[in-house]
């Protein structure tokens, strides 16, 4: 075990004494790394300890989010995507996108199929549906050539919003049909091409375990699987189980072997790791596991993700968390904010905690590590 776990700290980093044991761990697992690429991995892994001497997510959080200054025009604060909804699920893409809203980023869409539009439209009037995508059944009597002018027709109905996005989540309650996520793999190359970052979750996991080539290399994408999707990854990757005993060597190989694409293990603590470092958040957050509270952590990443990134280009590379990978520090952001509302809901409403109970503490709980004014 290479990673130090503070008690109710926030996230816990690599603890110094630790590093050498690390590299040592790298040197085996990953094999062939040149002196320079260890001491590049050690400059960023002393690049995620904080001048405290223990980083923490809340220290993270606070950083990166920006202040609300009345010279910035609407979007600044983030423009978000995310592409999910269809005839089972539409809660998933409602919880990912107003999550997005409610913790600052000024506009918020959803790309789903007709029928799941009017319903996500109608839980709230803040988002912008469009109800471009298509399942099997609904073109069942469309041929071959018809099939090739519908997916013609959704990209480049996408391709017209694709660039003024800072973040898609390409997943939540997206569902399994085939020539759906036929469509949504084309969606996430032409995203890829243009450099937009992507959280991938929930059936977005399901398509990407099934063609990682769609993200393999890509720095700017996040996976964020639960225990199944999780294992699904590593059988697919790995080729083996998961391994208990090993989480964040695990981890740290998965990630490299998808060519350091950053994945966020969710779970009792959350792990977060880019194939260089690993880091985990394991604030306390409820004992309640209703479903959404991922897709709560979907959208969350994305902002912070943004967030992390205006923030770095807009600092001087000197301080430790502008070293650090922005997919990194959405990552821990999100899933700190994500754990404190969690926390708060569950104070208040106990077993009947919902997912959106935990959704209207994210204003509460962000407000009490950064203030508003
Ligand atoms: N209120 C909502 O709208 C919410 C909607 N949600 C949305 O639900 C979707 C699935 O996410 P999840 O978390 O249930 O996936 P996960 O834990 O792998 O599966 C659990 C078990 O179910 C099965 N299974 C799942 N989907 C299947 C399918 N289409 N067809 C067949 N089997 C399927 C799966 O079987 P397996 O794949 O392991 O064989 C496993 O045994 C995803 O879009 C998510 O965003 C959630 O976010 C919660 C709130
Ligand atoms: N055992 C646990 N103890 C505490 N927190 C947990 C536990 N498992 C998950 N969480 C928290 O809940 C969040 C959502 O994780 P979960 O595994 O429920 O995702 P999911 O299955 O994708 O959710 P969804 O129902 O939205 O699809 C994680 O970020 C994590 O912080
Ligand atoms: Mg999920």
């Amino acid at each position: 075990m290479f990673v130090k776990h503070g008690v109710n700290s926030g996230f816990s980093s690599l603890a110094s004494s630790a590093v050498l044991r690390r590299q040592q761990f790298l040197i085996r697992s990953l094999g062939g790394h040149s002196v320079s690429d260890i001491t590049h991995q050690k400059k960023r892994m002393e690049a995620v300890k904080c001048s405290s001497g223990g980083a923490d997510a809340e220290c993270v959080l606070r950083a990166i989010t920006p202040s609300l200054d009345p010279k910035r025009h609407k979007g600044q604060a983030g423009k978000i995507a995310v592409i999910g909804g269809c005839r089972e699920y539409t809660g998933a893409p409602y919880f990912a996108a107003i999550s997005a809203l409610k913790i600052g980023a000024d506009l918020s869409h959803v790309f789903c199929t007709q029928g799941a539009a009017t319903v996500i439209k109608s839980y709230s009037p803040e988002l912008i549906v469009h109800p471009i995508l298509e399942e099997s059944y609904s073109i069942s009597d469309v041929d071959e050539e018809g099939r090739r002018q519908i997916t013609k027709k959704i990209l480049s109905e996408f391709d017209k919003w694709m660039e003024r996005f800072d973040c898609l989540v390409i997943g939540p309650g997206l569902g399994r049909d085939p020539f759906l996520l036929e469509c949504v793999s084309k969606i996430m190359t032409h995203a890829r091409e243009s450099n937009v970052p992507m959280v991938v979750d929930g059936d977005g996991l399901f398509l990407v375990t099934n063609c990682i080539e769609l993200v393999s290399g890509y720095h700017l994408a996040v996976l964020t699987p639960n225990v199944n999707e999780y294992k699904r990854l590593v059988q697919k990757v790995l080729g083996g189980d998961v391994d208990d005993q090993n989480t964040h060597e695990e981890l740290l190989s998965l990630s490299k072997q998808i060519g350091g694409v950053t994945i966020l293990r969710k779970g009792k603590s959350d792990l977060i790791s880019d194939g260089e470092i690993v880091q985990s958040v394991s604030i306390y957050g409820s004992p309640r596991r209703c479903g959404g509270q991922g897709d709560i952590l979907s959208g969350s990443v994305a902002v912070f993700l943004s967030w992390a990134r205006q923030h770095i280009s807009a600092t001087e590379r000197e301080s430790t968390i502008s070293r650090t990978n922005p997919t990194v520090l959405g990552c821990i952001a999100g899933s700190a904010l994500l754990r404190k509302a969690a926390a708060l809901a569950f104070e208040h409403k106990k077993r009947s905690t919902l997912t959106t109970d935990i959704i209207e503490h994210l204003g509460q709980s962000l407000e009490a590590l950064c203030p508003a004014s």
